[in-house]
């Protein structure tokens, strides 16, 4: 099968875009990673599938797997490169979109100055949410939040654990650059407290408006941003009484601005989503 696919970056968090507007497309897993990878493919740290709308009150359709083949919930950098992508594929003209996740209805606006803001929906902290197995585990309260102290390779470690739709475990350091994303974000993405695995998130708090993030992503290893990450890190961050209700978030690709206006409203994700290239492929 020869396919069409664009290949674009939010933060550098880097996607390949497929158009199944026209026709289904039904990628084996293994067809899924080879897209993904870098060496024997095209290399992204996610493919996103581009669907018609399944309800009258959705514009699309957005399926999004991470590079080892597994679909997955929600990707917030993945959300704003979809709605530049439906805009340049001339899909729809509006710039306002609706668009329905696995388990999320988005709204997506394309801004004027090429930006893109998600409505990301509200998150959930409830542990049987995310989900985490807070069995036996006495959390420690902060501010409005909690942080749960989790074993991890012979420490303990304290994670504030929210779902965005997909589940993040997020960590507090001193300085993001020595933080031990690459040994310890593996055993949290894996650990068994965690039953669908986990995106480990490192957070340095610059000031109560800005933070310097890193994401061991589940699925992926650590990407430039997460977007959801960044949402989780920064709700984390407020519930905690650490951060004010709109924060700057400083990832290694990037930079993304994350609103929320505390319980019960949905979190508010805007930043940059580019085209890189054009190709296609012999899958
Ligand atoms: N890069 C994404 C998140 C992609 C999915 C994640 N790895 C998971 O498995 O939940 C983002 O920008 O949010």
């Amino acid at each position: 099968m020869r396919l069409k696919f664009t290949k674009m970056q939010g933060a550098g968090n880097d996607f390949v875009v497929l158009d199944a507007t026209r026709m289904p497309l039904a990628l084996t897993p293994e067809q899924t990673r080879r897209l993904g990878d870098r060496r024997f493919g095209v290399g992204a740290d996610q493919i996103l599938v581009v669907e018609p709308g399944g309800r009258p009150d959705v514009d699309f359709r957005y399926r999004i797997f991470n590079n080892t083949g597994d679909e997955v919930e929600h990707c917030g950098n993945g959300a704003r490169c979809f709605v530049r992508y439906v805009h340049e594929h001339g899909l729809t003209d509006r710039r306002s979109v609706r668009v329905e996740t696995l388990n999320r209805l988005l709204e997506l606006r394309l801004q004027d100055d090429g930006r893109v803001t998600v409505d990301m929906g509200p998150p959930e902290f409830e542990a049987a949410q995310v989900p985490f197995d807070a069995m036996g585990l006495a959390p420690r309260t902060v501010g409005g939040g909690v942080l749960w102290p989790v074993p991890v390779d012979g420490a303990t470690v304290e994670l504030a654990v929210v779902s965005m739709g997909n589940p993040h475990a997020v960590q507090r350091v001193d300085d993001v650059d020595t933080a031990p994303v690459p040994t310890q974000g593996p055993l949290i993405e894996q650990h068994p407290r965690f039953p669908r695995q986990v995106n480990a998130g490192y957070m340095q708090v610059l000031s109560r408006s800005r933070i310097r993030l890193r994401v061991y992503e589940r699925g992926a290893g650590e990407t430039l941003a997460c977007g959801t990450g960044a949402c989780a890190a920064v709700v984390a961050g407020i519930r905690l009484g650490w951060l004010d209700a709109r924060v700057d978030v400083e990832a290694r690709g990037g930079e993304l601005t994350i609103e929320w206006a505390g319980e019960g409203h949905p979190v508010l994700m805007t930043g940059p989503a580019e085209t890189v290239f054009e190709g296609e492929i012999e899958l």
